[in-house]
């Protein structure tokens, strides 16, 4: 039944614990769960199908720091961004840190991609640009607190990341496994993150239209990190048209 704006503004908020359940339920619609990366975990995938996936990911991973600089540049306050800010710096890296996105270079070189090739996105596939840029695009459009919602995926990720770590130094011999680093530091970095995240969206979202309009956005990231899995896991296909033209 659809609801006037009156009956919707009579609602309630949910409390604090309620409001987390809510956001923890999106865990069920969350990319561990995509058949990709359950082939990926049972040791199925062939080297091409790693290699796409790692050239495919790379471009998600360069994007972060777009992302999270929309949402510096749309939040008002210095105390948020001055911790906000932390995020692009993992990524970008410095002077001794090289980074998160350097780390993925070596993941890549791991796997057997030199590093020109996942700069200049040659594996970059339709469906995964399409699902990155509206990440970006939600970031820079939508109010600072749903573009942190968006990002609370991260709570979920570390268990994904663990049994993805396990799989690929077990059943993946033939990667270098000094490629791993990322993972290992993600593994470190993403509780702290997702729980500096989800009590800034837990105080800063009172009413149940915006605690609804959150879990709203931590939903359609988990169709955006789907949307990529289910591109990646079609994407030999398109490979193979491509080089078909190019001969
Ligand atoms: O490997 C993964 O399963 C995974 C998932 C996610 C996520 O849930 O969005 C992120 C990452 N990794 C990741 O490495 C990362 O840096 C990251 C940043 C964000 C974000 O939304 O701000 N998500 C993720």
């Amino acid at each position: 039944m659809v609801q006037t704006v009156e009956q919707e503004q009579k609602q309630l908020p949910w409390t604090k614990e309620e409001f987390e359940t809510a956001l923890y339920a999106q865990k069920s619609q969350y990319h561990d769960l995509h058949p990709f990366h359950k082939r990926m975990n049972e040791g199925l995938l062939t080297p091409p199908e790693i290699k796409l996936w790692a050239a495919n990911r790379f471009y998600y991973q360069k994007s972060i720091p777009l992302k999270d600089a929309a949402i510096i540049s749309n939040c008002p306050h210095r105390e948020i961004r001055r911790e906000w800010i932390e995020r692009i710096i993992d990524h970008d890296g410095r002077e001794k840190d090289k980074g998160g996105i350097e780390a993925w270079l070596r993941l890549g070189e791991a796997v057997g991609l030199p590093r020109a090739e996942l700069l200049d996105e040659r594996y970059v596939l339709p469906g995964v640009r399409y699902a990155v840029d509206a990440y970006v695009n939600f970031c820079r459009t939508q109010p600072w607190i749903f573009a942190i919602a968006s990002s609370l995926t991260e709570l979920f990720c570390p268990n994904a990341i663990e049994v993805r770590l396990a799989a690929l130094e077990s059943h993946y011999q033939w990667i270098d496994p000094a490629g791993f680093e990322y993972f290992r530091v993600r593994l470190k970095k993403a509780p702290r993150d997702a729980r500096y995240a989800l009590n800034l969206v837990l105080d800063n979202c009172q009413t149940r239209h915006s605690q609804e309009q959150a879990v709203q956005a931590l939903a359609f990231k988990c169709d955006l990190l789907w949307s990529q899995l289910d591109a990646i896991e079609r994407g030999e296909t398109r490979l193979k048209v491509m080089s078909n033209v190019e001969t």
